[in-house]
């Protein structure tokens, strides 16, 4: 938007048309109607008409909110489903040498929009010889496949048959800023406008009022064996012992119920790290301190799990314990098997353990359990 004394004109790119002073325009975000009173040029002089690819700056008659990225369409446009929406099925061409990671959250770039998306279904992929769609559960290089994705907040595509501009969008990595996929949107799906979060009265700070308490999220991450449950349990009796109220979420405990369809490939791994953060999300909601106990091995997931959180309330912990200490540690067998080459995918041997880059602490995994507890009450407290 461009406001300056009583002006009020709204910058884009045509991209449909050709538009015209007087044409009734409506507001794809929130469906208010206006007029289109002038539409100026990068000199500042008016047109009297503007067709496709032509940038203006459009003036309303009247006084109506848009914001930034929001298209102004036909009514009739709006009347025939366009209108914002968080779930959208699309065909993608896959960019990038790393394969899609379902469950792990991209930025969704379409025209002055930016927005988180996750993709949550691969539907198939296209076999380009013979046409016909295959089953496939990834994308990988070049591949052309049709997905299910999700957006953090609703913003409004059109079917790329539609309007090829307003209907295409890019999946960019969050943490290397690559572009992974070019993407045209099929149609949105239902269940991404019918969706509408319902506000309740009692809420977190209320919960946390009754349980004297400040909930907060503190995520254990390292490599298999490093002692990740033993500090969680550890820390969860002192704080039980002080009156708080504590839930600890262990990757194994959660993989044998809520999670117990996902694996340890890279995108099951992705999915995993996706849904216990979202669990922690609600726990977080209920007032608790959740100690989340999760090898979660990649940069990238973590970022995402970090990123449902206000920087207050969350904090990563690395428990540091050399890897040959894990290894010889191994209760459960699982550094002997991988080295016997019966578990390809086990974190550390097969598959990386990206450690974190600026953690808000680091804890030693292989000292003393008290001390560990001590700095870790002292990181809640602070
Ligand atoms: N291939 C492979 N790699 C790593 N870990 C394996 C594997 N297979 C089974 N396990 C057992 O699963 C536990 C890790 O589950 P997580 O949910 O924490 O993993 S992840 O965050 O999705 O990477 C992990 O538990 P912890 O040892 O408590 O970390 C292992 O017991
Ligand atoms: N500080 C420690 N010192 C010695 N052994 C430990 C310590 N912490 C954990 N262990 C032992 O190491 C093994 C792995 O610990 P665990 O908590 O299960 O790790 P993780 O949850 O990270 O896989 C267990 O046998 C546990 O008793």
């Amino acid at each position: 938007m461009i406001r300056a004394d009583d002006f009020r004109g709204f910058a884009g790119t045509v991209v449909g048309g050709p538009v015209r002073p007087g044409d009734t325009v409506a507001v794809a975000g929130s469906g208010v109607v206006s007029t289109i009173d002038r539409l100026l040029g990068p000199g500042g002089g008016t047109f009297d008409e503007a067709g496709p690819g032509t940038p203006v700056t459009v003036t309303l008659a009247d006084d109506v909110d848009v914001r930034r990225g929001d298209l102004l369409t036909t009514p009739g446009a709006l009347g025939n489903g366009l209108s914002p929406a968080k779930a959208y099925s699309a065909t993608l061409v896959w960019t990038s040498e790393e394969p899609l990671r379902h469950g792990r959250s991209y930025l969704l770039l379409a025209g002055s929009r930016t927005v988180p998306a996750v993709v949550t279904t691969v539907r198939g992929r296209l076999d380009v010889v013979s046409g016909k769609q295959l089953a496939a559960r990834t994308l990988g290089l070049n591949d052309i496949g049709t997905v299910e994705l999700t957006t953090d907040t609703p913003v409004c595509l059109d079917r790329y048959q539609e309007c090829r501009d307003t209907g295409s969008f890019l999946l960019v990595d969050r943490a290397g800023k690559e572009t992974v996929a070019a993407g045209m949107v099929r149609h949105a799906l239902r269940r991404g406008r019918n969706v509408v979060p319902h506000a309740y009265t009692v809420d977190r700070d209320a919960r946390q009022r009754l349980k004297g308490q400040q909930a907060k999220v503190l995520w254990l991450t390292g490599l298999p064996g490093a002692g990740k449950s033993t500090i969680a349990n550890a820390l969860e009796r002192r704080l039980h012992a002080m009156g708080l109220h504590t839930y600890v979420l262990d990757g194994d405990n959660v993989r044998s119920g809520l999670n117990k369809d996902l694996g340890f490939t890279l995108g099951d791994r992705a999915e995993n790290v996706r849904r216990v953060a979202e669990l922690t999300r609600i726990l977080l909601d209920a007032g608790l301190i959740v100690i989340v106990a999760l090898v979660s091995p990649f940069r990238a997931d973590r970022a995402v799990a970090k990123s449902l959180f206000q920087p207050g309330d969350f904090a990563e912990v690395w428990v540091n314990t050399p890897a040959e200490v894990c290894a010889h540690r191994d209760p459960k067998g699982l550094y002997a098997q991988a080295k016997a080459g019966t578990l390809p995918n086990m974190t550390g041997l097969g598959q990386a353990y990206e450690p974190p880059e600026h953690p808000d602490m680091v804890v030693d995994g292989s000292g003393s359990l008290d001390d560990v507890t001590d700095e870790l009450c002292a990181l809640l407290q602070g």
